[in-house]
């Protein structure tokens, strides 16, 4: 082979890892680099820790997950003596600090060609910040060279490397053509912009093309949206995969004649992104199906009330697992509507799902018994309305322990936010489909839904999927007689607009009065919003869509005196 080529075919491998299965992570490397190989690619340029899966948090500090990650990075190593493609592919990668001498540990992108491993790069920019912890885990290396590569220079960076004008700028002072970053870059609403916004300062700053490869797929709270990338020297968006997909994509890259550092990419797909709401329905549909069979369930089972937030849930599971997966139950108690049956059945119907009564009267009967000596002539109060909601938790988890069906929580981040669930009750569950969504995002949601036949790649029904009225209807928990949520809370668009401000924005109290909001609701919000930290620590996990996501993203003490 010539030292120089004219043109090179770089193949951006979208693909979908599973923390900690380092086998199969390597052979969807392999398959992946086989499907490039027909399409006469060079170079197969894979996500951010690709090998381990991103991202690997704890996991990195067994020696014997770091010895069987080596030992399968030397072994498609050698694979590449075939002459077919290159491997770019990221993974945790021991080193010597240059500087003190230390062995520690790296969040490396590996070359592997020829047979052997060529190159190792570490990233530099550690990100600390929001969901990463990086640098609890890994070392910084030191700004990396830049690696030939079939006549051609190579500039790779590691996902937050990309964040900042340094690694980039050092890439191109050593002489870089070509920027390739490796990702591993979570999806939430509009994360798309950040990323070109983050991309287009590099190419400017250095007058190079761009590659950005990114993850697909969920893991625990985290969910990757692919959407990997293309910039051309001037700026310009010349390629885009599809989000929410794996996809295997060949790039052609030619050098040009009158200057040779430089290259354009000539036939990179450009699919459009997806609205707003389609991504987060995505996201969710993603999140929830990789959650359920990365972790081996046969299936989902969840109360169905004939509310809007269990419908959507139902949906979603629906639309990621397909209807023989999803098990509903309606749980009626003697304050449960006659419309409230009537469109908990629509619902099931329309899914097409497996859809069972189990009344909860006896269980309220018999708590009544137990307890009535002990609460003597209290009046009824919370207390009861509770054990509701704990007999239909009791009951989901016994059907879950019979039959092996995870229990899907259906709570949102308005109730979540302000504490509006119930412990034990209506909280429990493995997965907490709508944890990240705003009670208004779950109407656009469904009304989205209803709208849109089929979604490409989605399992439920081609039409509506559930009721209009179960979206029009006044939201209420029907614990007591007559009872609507806007008893206890703000209205939800009223509600939704404060948890934004205080949430997302970190707003404080008096930057929302000043903004118009009514005072005494400002502080009710941002008190229950407080109270309610135990609650949320309590909660199952659930997929991030928005920039402030509770859980590992959001950490606020439960013991807070501060009140602002
Ligand atoms: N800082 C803290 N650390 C640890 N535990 C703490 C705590 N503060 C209170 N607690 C404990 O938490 C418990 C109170 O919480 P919890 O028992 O959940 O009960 P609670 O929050 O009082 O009531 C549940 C609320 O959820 C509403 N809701 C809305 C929608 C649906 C449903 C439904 O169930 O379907 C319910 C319901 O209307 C009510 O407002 C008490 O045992 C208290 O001691
Ligand atoms: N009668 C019921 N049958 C089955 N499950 C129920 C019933 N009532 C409540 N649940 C479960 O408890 C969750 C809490 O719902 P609740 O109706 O109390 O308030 P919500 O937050 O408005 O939810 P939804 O919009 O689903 O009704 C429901 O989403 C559902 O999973
Ligand atoms: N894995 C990473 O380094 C991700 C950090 C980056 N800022 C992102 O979200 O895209």
């Amino acid at each position: 082979m010539s030292d120089r080529q004219d043109r090179l075919v770089i193949a951006m491998a979208q693909v979908n890892p599973t923390v900690g299965d380092i086998a199969g992570n390597a052979e969807r490397v392999r398959a992946a680099r086989a499907e490039a190989a027909r399409d006469g690619a060079d170079l197969v340029v894979f996500p951010e820790l690709v090998l381990s899966g991103y991202p690997p948090e704890d996991l990195v500090f067994r020696s014997a997950f770091l010895d069987t990650i080596q030992a399968a990075t030397l072994t498609l190593a050698g694979e590449t003596a075939d002459g077919g493609p290159a491997l770019l592919i990221g993974a945790p990668w021991r080193f010597t600090d240059p500087d003190d001498g230390r062995r520690k540990l790296g969040n490396a992108a590996l070359l592997l060609d020829g047979g052997e491993v060529r190159a190792v790069i570490l990233k530099f920019l550690l990100p600390n910040y929001g969901v990463f912890d990086e640098v609890r885990v890994f070392s910084r290396g030191p700004l990396p060279d830049v690696v030939a590569f079939r006549g051609a220079s190579l500039g790779i960076m590691v996902c937050e490397d990309m964040w900042g004008p340094q690694v980039a700028g050092h890439l191109a002072r050593e002489g870089a053509e070509i920027l390739l970053v490796l990702n591993g870059s979570p999806f939430e609403v509009d994360k798309h912009g950040q990323r070109l916004e983050n991309a287009r300062p590099r190419v400017s700053e250095t007058g190079l093309p761009l590659v950005y490869v990114n993850q697909l797929g969920g893991q625990d709270e985290l969910v990757f949206d692919g959407e990997s990338f293309v910039v051309d020297a001037a700026g310009a968006l010349v390629g885009r995969l599809p989000s929410w997909g794996e996809a295997v994509v060949c790039t052609t890259w030619t050098r040009d004649p009158g200057d040779p550092a430089r290259w354009t990419c000539a036939d990179a797909p450009l699919v459009p992104p997806y609205n707003q709401d389609e991504a987060v329905y995505r996201a969710l549909v993603t999140g929830l199906g990789d959650y359920v069979n990365k972790n081996g369930f046969p299936g989902v089972i969840l109360g169905l009330s004939g509310g809007i937030d269990s419908a959507l849930s139902a949906a979603v599971a629906v639309d990621a697992l397909g209807p023989e997966r999803v098990w509903c139950v309606m749980m009626p108690s003697p304050y449960t509507s006659a419309e409230s049956l009537e469109d908990a059945e629509g619902v099931a119907q329309m899914l097409g799902i497996r859809y069972e009564t189990v009344s909860i009267g006896p269980a309220i009967g018999a708590f009544g018994q137990m307890l009535g000596g002990l609460f003597e002539d209290r009046p009824a109060d919370i207390t009861e309305e509770n054990i509701q909601s704990r007999a239909r938790g009791v009951t989901l988890m016994a059907l879950s322990n019979k039959f092996g069906p995870m229990v899907l929580s259906t709570g949102n981040k308005s109730e979540m936010s302000v504490g509006y669930a119930t412990l034990y009750g209506d909280m429990c569950g493995g997965f907490s489909v709508l944890k990240d969504v705003y009670k208004t995002t779950v109407n656009r949601l469904c009304l989205w839904r209803n709208a849109h036949g089929l979604p490409s790649g989605m399992r439920g029904p081609d039409g509506p999927v559930m009721p209009a009225r179960v979206i029009s209807k006044p939201p209420t928990a029907e614990l007591r007689p007559d009872q609507k949520d806007e008893d206890s809370l703000p209205p939800y668009p009223v509600l939704d607009r404060i948890l934004n401000g205080l949430i997302e924005g970190e707003q404080g109290v008096s930057d929302l009065i000043a903004a118009g909001h009514d005072t005494e609701t400002v502080h009710r919000v941002w008190h229950l919003l407080n109270v309610a930290e135990y609650k949320r620590r309590q909660a199952p996990p659930g997929v991030k869509i928005t920039l402030r996501a509770f859980g590992r993203d959001r950490r606020y003490p439960i013991t807070n005196r501060f009140v602002g």
